[in-house]
Protein backbone atom coordinates (compact mmCIF):
# COMPACT_ATOMS: atom_id res chain seq x y z
CA UNK A 1 0.00 0.00 0.00
CA UNK A 2 1.40 3.18 -0.83
CA UNK A 3 1.16 6.36 2.22
CA UNK A 4 -1.05 8.30 0.18
CA UNK A 5 -3.39 5.17 0.25
CA UNK A 6 -4.19 5.79 3.93
CA UNK A 7 -6.10 9.16 3.51
CA UNK A 8 -9.49 9.12 4.59
CA UNK A 9 -11.91 10.28 2.06
CA UNK A 10 -15.11 12.15 3.10
CA UNK A 11 -16.74 12.17 -0.25
CA UNK A 12 -18.12 15.42 -0.77
CA UNK A 13 -20.21 14.79 -3.61
CA UNK A 14 -19.10 16.87 -6.18
CA UNK A 15 -20.15 15.67 -9.94
CA UNK A 16 -18.02 14.51 -12.70
CA UNK A 17 -18.69 16.78 -15.27
CA UNK A 18 -17.03 17.09 -19.05
CA UNK A 19 -14.17 19.28 -19.53
CA UNK A 20 -14.65 22.27 -22.01
CA UNK A 21 -12.38 20.80 -24.18
CA UNK A 22 -12.69 23.58 -26.36
CA UNK A 23 -10.78 26.12 -23.92
CA UNK A 24 -8.01 23.57 -24.19
CA UNK A 25 -5.71 21.41 -26.73
CA UNK A 26 -6.06 17.78 -26.06
CA UNK A 27 -3.87 14.66 -27.25
CA UNK A 28 -6.31 13.09 -30.08
CA UNK A 29 -6.70 10.06 -30.97
CA UNK A 30 -7.23 9.54 -26.73
CA UNK A 31 -3.64 7.19 -25.74
CA UNK A 32 -5.34 4.89 -24.15
CA UNK A 33 -9.02 4.44 -26.16
CA UNK A 34 -6.74 3.72 -29.26
CA UNK A 35 -5.43 1.10 -27.25
CA UNK A 36 -8.61 -0.23 -26.65
CA UNK A 37 -8.84 0.44 -23.20
CA UNK A 38 -12.69 -0.54 -22.12
CA UNK A 39 -14.48 2.92 -21.09
CA UNK A 40 -17.65 1.32 -22.13
CA UNK A 41 -20.22 4.52 -22.21
CA UNK A 42 -17.88 6.63 -19.93
CA UNK A 43 -15.36 9.03 -21.76
CA UNK A 44 -11.45 9.99 -20.07
CA UNK A 45 -12.63 13.59 -20.69
CA UNK A 46 -14.38 14.01 -17.29
CA UNK A 47 -13.44 15.72 -14.18
CA UNK A 48 -15.06 17.09 -10.94
CA UNK A 49 -16.49 20.21 -11.47
CA UNK A 50 -13.85 22.12 -8.91
CA UNK A 51 -11.31 20.52 -10.63
CA UNK A 52 -12.17 21.66 -14.31
CA UNK A 53 -12.81 25.47 -12.42
CA UNK A 54 -8.94 24.79 -10.95
CA UNK A 55 -7.62 24.01 -14.50
CA UNK A 56 -9.15 26.78 -15.92
CA UNK A 57 -7.82 29.36 -14.23
CA UNK A 58 -4.20 27.11 -14.32
CA UNK A 59 -4.47 28.02 -18.18
CA UNK A 60 -5.43 31.67 -17.48
CA UNK A 61 -1.75 31.53 -15.02
CA UNK A 62 -0.09 30.24 -17.78
CA UNK A 63 -1.18 32.46 -20.56
CA UNK A 64 -0.41 35.03 -18.25
CA UNK A 65 3.40 34.13 -18.90
CA UNK A 66 3.25 32.84 -22.55
CA UNK A 67 0.43 34.41 -24.15
CA UNK A 68 -0.13 31.98 -26.85
CA UNK A 69 0.63 28.22 -25.15
CA UNK A 70 -2.13 26.23 -24.03
CA UNK A 71 -2.64 23.10 -21.46
CA UNK A 72 -3.27 19.68 -23.76
CA UNK A 73 -4.80 17.77 -21.76
CA UNK A 74 -3.51 14.06 -22.26
CA UNK A 75 -5.87 11.86 -19.77
CA UNK A 76 -8.14 12.76 -17.01
CA UNK A 77 -11.03 9.80 -15.21
CA UNK A 78 -9.94 6.71 -15.68
CA UNK A 79 -12.40 3.93 -14.78
CA UNK A 80 -10.85 1.02 -12.82
CA UNK A 81 -11.50 -1.53 -15.41
CA UNK A 82 -8.91 1.37 -17.92
CA UNK A 83 -6.96 1.50 -14.82
CA UNK A 84 -6.25 -2.44 -14.66
CA UNK A 85 -6.10 -2.57 -18.65
CA UNK A 86 -3.17 0.11 -18.77
CA UNK A 87 -1.47 -1.80 -16.19
CA UNK A 88 -2.18 -5.29 -17.84
CA UNK A 89 -0.82 -3.40 -21.23
CA UNK A 90 2.62 -1.81 -19.47
CA UNK A 91 3.33 -5.49 -18.18
CA UNK A 92 2.82 -7.08 -21.60
CA UNK A 93 5.29 -3.88 -23.14
CA UNK A 94 7.51 -4.58 -20.54
CA UNK A 95 7.70 -8.21 -20.75
CA UNK A 96 8.25 -7.55 -24.55
CA UNK A 97 10.75 -5.34 -24.23
CA UNK A 98 12.91 -7.50 -22.11
CA UNK A 99 12.52 -10.19 -24.92
CA UNK A 100 10.93 -12.62 -22.11
CA UNK A 101 8.13 -15.16 -23.32
CA UNK A 102 4.92 -14.38 -21.15
CA UNK A 103 4.13 -17.58 -21.20
CA UNK A 104 6.65 -19.12 -19.23
CA UNK A 105 7.55 -16.00 -16.42
CA UNK A 106 8.66 -17.39 -13.52
CA UNK A 107 6.76 -16.32 -9.96
CA UNK A 108 10.16 -13.91 -9.61
CA UNK A 109 9.85 -12.06 -12.81
CA UNK A 110 6.48 -11.48 -12.18
CA UNK A 111 7.11 -9.88 -9.42
CA UNK A 112 10.16 -7.44 -10.43
CA UNK A 113 7.76 -6.41 -13.32
CA UNK A 114 4.90 -5.74 -11.88
CA UNK A 115 6.59 -3.91 -9.31
CA UNK A 116 8.14 -1.60 -12.08
CA UNK A 117 4.90 -0.93 -13.99
CA UNK A 118 3.67 0.07 -10.14
CA UNK A 119 6.21 2.76 -10.25
CA UNK A 120 3.91 4.83 -12.65
CA UNK A 121 0.79 3.26 -12.49
CA UNK A 122 -1.22 3.19 -9.16
CA UNK A 123 -2.77 -0.49 -8.69
CA UNK A 124 -6.07 -0.97 -9.61
CA UNK A 125 -7.61 -1.25 -6.47
CA UNK A 126 -11.83 -1.66 -6.46
CA UNK A 127 -11.76 -1.27 -2.41
CA UNK A 128 -13.50 2.48 -2.32
CA UNK A 129 -10.75 3.10 0.19
CA UNK A 130 -7.82 3.10 -2.46
CA UNK A 131 -9.40 3.86 -5.38
CA UNK A 132 -6.43 4.91 -8.15
CA UNK A 133 -6.62 8.37 -8.64
CA UNK A 134 -7.78 8.86 -12.18
CA UNK A 135 -10.89 6.79 -10.72
CA UNK A 136 -11.78 9.70 -8.47
CA UNK A 137 -12.38 12.32 -11.25
CA UNK A 138 -9.75 14.99 -9.17
CA UNK A 139 -6.09 13.98 -11.37
CA UNK A 140 -5.21 14.72 -14.67
CA UNK A 141 -2.11 14.16 -16.78
CA UNK A 142 -1.33 17.00 -19.31
CA UNK A 143 1.46 18.95 -20.86
CA UNK A 144 1.95 22.38 -23.05
CA UNK A 145 1.68 23.40 -26.61
CA UNK A 146 2.61 27.07 -28.55
CA UNK A 147 0.66 28.90 -30.25
CA UNK A 148 1.42 26.17 -33.20
CA UNK A 149 -0.17 23.24 -31.36
CA UNK A 150 4.03 21.96 -31.23
CA UNK A 151 4.51 20.14 -27.57
CA UNK A 152 6.57 21.84 -25.37
CA UNK A 153 9.25 19.84 -24.97
CA UNK A 154 9.54 18.25 -21.50
CA UNK A 155 12.47 16.04 -22.22
CA UNK A 156 10.56 12.54 -21.87
CA UNK A 157 7.16 11.33 -22.89
CA UNK A 158 4.00 10.99 -20.92
CA UNK A 159 4.19 7.44 -19.63
CA UNK A 160 7.51 7.03 -20.03
CA UNK A 161 8.38 3.60 -17.88
CA UNK A 162 11.79 5.46 -17.09
CA UNK A 163 14.12 7.82 -14.81
CA UNK A 164 13.24 10.77 -16.58
CA UNK A 165 10.17 10.73 -15.90
CA UNK A 166 11.43 12.14 -12.56
CA UNK A 167 10.10 15.81 -12.34
CA UNK A 168 13.78 17.34 -11.80
CA UNK A 169 15.62 14.50 -13.74
CA UNK A 170 17.01 17.57 -15.72
CA UNK A 171 17.54 19.51 -12.76
CA UNK A 172 21.28 19.79 -13.15
CA UNK A 173 20.89 20.28 -16.66
CA UNK A 174 20.67 23.83 -17.63
CA UNK A 175 22.18 23.65 -20.93
CA UNK A 176 18.11 22.05 -22.10
CA UNK A 177 15.24 23.51 -21.56
CA UNK A 178 13.21 20.65 -20.01
CA UNK A 179 13.92 21.49 -16.49
CA UNK A 180 12.38 24.96 -17.02
CA UNK A 181 9.57 23.57 -19.26
CA UNK A 182 8.25 21.47 -16.45
CA UNK A 183 9.07 23.92 -13.95
CA UNK A 184 6.51 26.54 -15.95
CA UNK A 185 3.49 23.65 -15.88
CA UNK A 186 4.01 22.65 -12.25
CA UNK A 187 4.29 26.69 -11.31
CA UNK A 188 0.80 27.50 -12.96
CA UNK A 189 -0.77 23.95 -12.11
CA UNK A 190 0.15 25.41 -8.34
CA UNK A 191 -1.26 28.44 -8.67
CA UNK A 192 -4.39 26.96 -9.31
CA UNK A 193 -4.27 24.55 -5.88
CA UNK A 194 -3.00 20.74 -7.59
CA UNK A 195 -0.08 18.84 -6.24
CA UNK A 196 1.77 17.17 -8.57
CA UNK A 197 2.62 13.65 -8.38
CA UNK A 198 6.27 13.31 -7.03
CA UNK A 199 7.34 11.03 -9.87
CA UNK A 200 5.44 11.86 -12.88
CA UNK A 201 6.13 15.52 -14.35
CA UNK A 202 2.77 15.48 -16.00
CA UNK A 203 0.51 14.17 -13.35
CA UNK A 204 -1.63 16.89 -11.10
CA UNK A 205 -4.00 16.07 -8.34
CA UNK A 206 -6.25 18.18 -6.52
CA UNK A 207 -8.54 16.66 -3.91
CA UNK A 208 -8.04 13.18 -4.49
CA UNK A 209 -5.85 11.21 -1.32
CA UNK A 210 -2.63 11.43 -3.21
CA UNK A 211 -3.18 15.51 -3.18
CA UNK A 212 -4.29 15.46 0.56
CA UNK A 213 -1.26 13.23 1.47
CA UNK A 214 1.42 15.85 -0.23
CA UNK A 215 -0.08 18.83 1.24
CA UNK A 216 0.30 17.18 4.66
CA UNK A 217 3.88 16.17 3.69
CA UNK A 218 4.43 20.20 2.77
CA UNK A 219 2.90 21.57 6.40
CA UNK A 220 3.07 18.66 8.94
CA UNK A 221 0.92 20.53 10.91
CA UNK A 222 -1.80 20.40 9.21
CA UNK A 223 -4.03 16.79 8.77
CA UNK A 224 -5.80 17.25 5.67
CA UNK A 225 -8.66 14.37 3.92
CA UNK A 226 -9.65 14.11 0.30
CA UNK A 227 -12.91 15.24 -0.61
CA UNK A 228 -13.09 12.98 -3.79
CA UNK A 229 -13.05 9.08 -3.46
CA UNK A 230 -13.81 6.73 -6.59
CA UNK A 231 -16.77 7.97 -8.80
CA UNK A 232 -18.75 6.72 -11.90
CA UNK A 233 -19.80 8.25 -13.97
CA UNK A 234 -23.24 8.00 -15.28
C1 LIG B 1 1.13 6.47 -15.58
C2 LIG B 1 0.30 7.70 -15.49
N1 LIG B 1 -0.53 7.87 -16.62
C3 LIG B 1 -0.51 7.81 -14.22
O1 LIG B 1 -1.60 8.30 -14.27
N2 LIG B 1 0.06 7.41 -13.07
C4 LIG B 1 -0.65 7.51 -11.84
C5 LIG B 1 0.20 7.24 -10.64
C6 LIG B 1 -1.88 6.64 -11.81
O2 LIG B 1 -1.90 5.55 -12.38
O3 LIG B 1 -2.82 7.08 -11.13
ZN1 LIG C 1 -1.92 10.44 -13.98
Amino acid sequence: MKPYQKIQILECGEPLVPIPLEQFAVESPHPYEKLGAPYGDTSPYYLRESVIAALISAQAELQQRHADWRIQIFDAYRPVAVQQFMVDHTFAEVVQSQKLDPDTLSDDQRDVIIQQVYQIWAVPSPNPKTPPPHSTGAAIDLTLVDATGQLIDMGSAIDELSPRSHPDYYVNQPDKPYHEHRQVLRDVMYSAGFCRHPGEWWHFCLGDQMWAWLCNQDNPTVSVTARYGRVAHK
